[in-house]
């Protein structure tokens, strides 16, 4: 039996999938004027859409939604549905600028106030081109799994007041401390600490025990805590699911925080084991002002990415924090025939020549490479 017009229209443009995402947006948020909400939405994905042909139209709204999340959980005092101002790529750090200078910006969070001069230096291109065959390639070194869609529950903002904030320190012996930091040695979202956060989540975490078969989140739950994996394994089981395994060294639970979504996944101890809770605000004043940051910068480019198309933000997030920025000079070998790989390159900007020595020492040009196509790896 073949499919009827209607639904084929429904299926060739994945309305249902639209609809569905404005529909829990608007029960979500509630906007006075859902007309105008909506209006302001359609303009922002046109734009989008305009900037950035070849990216799927769900991807620009998941975006939006994803940023107007962000922006209303830091505005969680407000039911102001944040502006336009919003919206426009971290990576676009000039227009972002322009953006900023022509509106007086009166949604800008506290900690997007506090940190402009830093935000802006993220959001700069991280290169300048002196030529079309100068080259910028980002390495990859690792990725995982994540579905979840974003709800929104409020919280504090990222950065409370002093007077607000009470540092937390929880006593801990030279021994505990000897095993976070084993511990957190090789988690990326303690990589790019400086020494004084480090110590700040170090003082705050504290231990947790469980026991085999114990559920240490709840998916659909309010996030309190993050947590970072010192002993036994932990499986992360979404929609009823299992999608990954967590061990000593790994850590979970930073999306809900981050993004003050609910839970996206349950996670259940496998073994008994111990685990170092690291408390709400803690993490938002630490962990989250860098790692957001990166992830902000990197999320729309990725998504420009084909390879990455059919990933959602968690996934895409996930990306961001294993990327590290690499320039090279013009004419300058990336990587060399016949080498081992380590490392997965995506093209960030500019333009790269391939070239295949064949067995008779003849060089050969093959089609070259420029911004979002890949190559490295195995
Ligand atoms: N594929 C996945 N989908 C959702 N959550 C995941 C996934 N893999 C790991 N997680 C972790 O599981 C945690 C569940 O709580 P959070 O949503 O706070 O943060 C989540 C991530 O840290």
């Amino acid at each position: 039996m073949s499919a009827s017009p209607d639904s084929e229209y429904i299926a060739q443009h994945r309305l249902n999938v639209f609809f569905e995402k404005l529909n829990s947006t608007l029960m979500m948020y509630k906007p006075e004027n859902p007309l105008t909400f909506l209006t302001d939405c359609f303009n922002i994905l046109k734009t989008k859409a305009e900037n950035q042909p070849d990216v799927d139209y769900l991807v620009h709204l998941q975006d939006y939604l994803d940023t107007i999340a962000l922006e209303s959980s830091d505005h969680s005092n407000s039911a102001t549905i944040p502006s336009i101002l919003t919206t426009i790529p971290a990576v676009d750090g000039e227009a972002a600028k322009r953006k900023r200078d022509e509106n007086e910006t009166p949604v800008e969070s506290q900690d997007e106030i506090e940190s402009t001069e830093e935000a802006d230096a993220f959001s700069e291109p991280p290169h300048k081109l002196s030529s079309r065959f100068q080259r910028t390639q980002l390495s990859v070194n690792a990725a995982y799994t994540n579905r979840g869609r974003r709800g929104s529950v409020s919280a504090e903002s990222i950065k409370p007041t002093e007077q607000e904030y009470q540092r937390v320190v929880v006593p801990k012996s030279d021994e505990a401390r000897m095993r976070i930091a084993s511990a957190t040695s090789s988690n990326l979202l303690f990589r790019n600490l400086e020494p004084d956060q480090k110590r700040e989540v170090v003082d705050g975490m504290f231990e947790r025990k469980v026991s085999e078969g114990e559920v240490v989140i709840q998916q659909g739950d309010e996030g309190d805590n993050f947590y970072v994996v010192d002993q036994g394994l932990f499986d992360v089981i979404k929609n009823g699911v299992k999608v990954i395994q967590v061990s000593a060294g790994g850590s979970f639970g930073e999306l809900a925080l981050m993004y003050n979504t609910p839970r996206a996944a349950s996670v259940k101890a496998v073994t008994s084991g111990i685990l170092w809770g690291v408390d709400r605000v803690t993490f938002r004043r630490s962990i989250t002002n860098n790692t957001f940051r990166k992830r902000k910068m990197y999320e729309s480019f990725l998504k420009t990415v084909p390879i990455l198309h059919t990933l959602e933000t968690a996934e895409v997030v996930k990306i961001a924090d294993a990327l590290e920025p690499a320039e090279y000079e013009d004419g300058e070998t990336i990587i060399e025939q016949g080498t081992v790989g380590n490392y997965f390159y995506i093209i960030e900007s500019g333009e790269a020549h391939v070239t295949q020595i064949d067995e008779m020492e003849n060089e050969h040009e093959l089609p070259g490479l420029k911004a979002g196509n890949y190559f490295g790896g195995k």
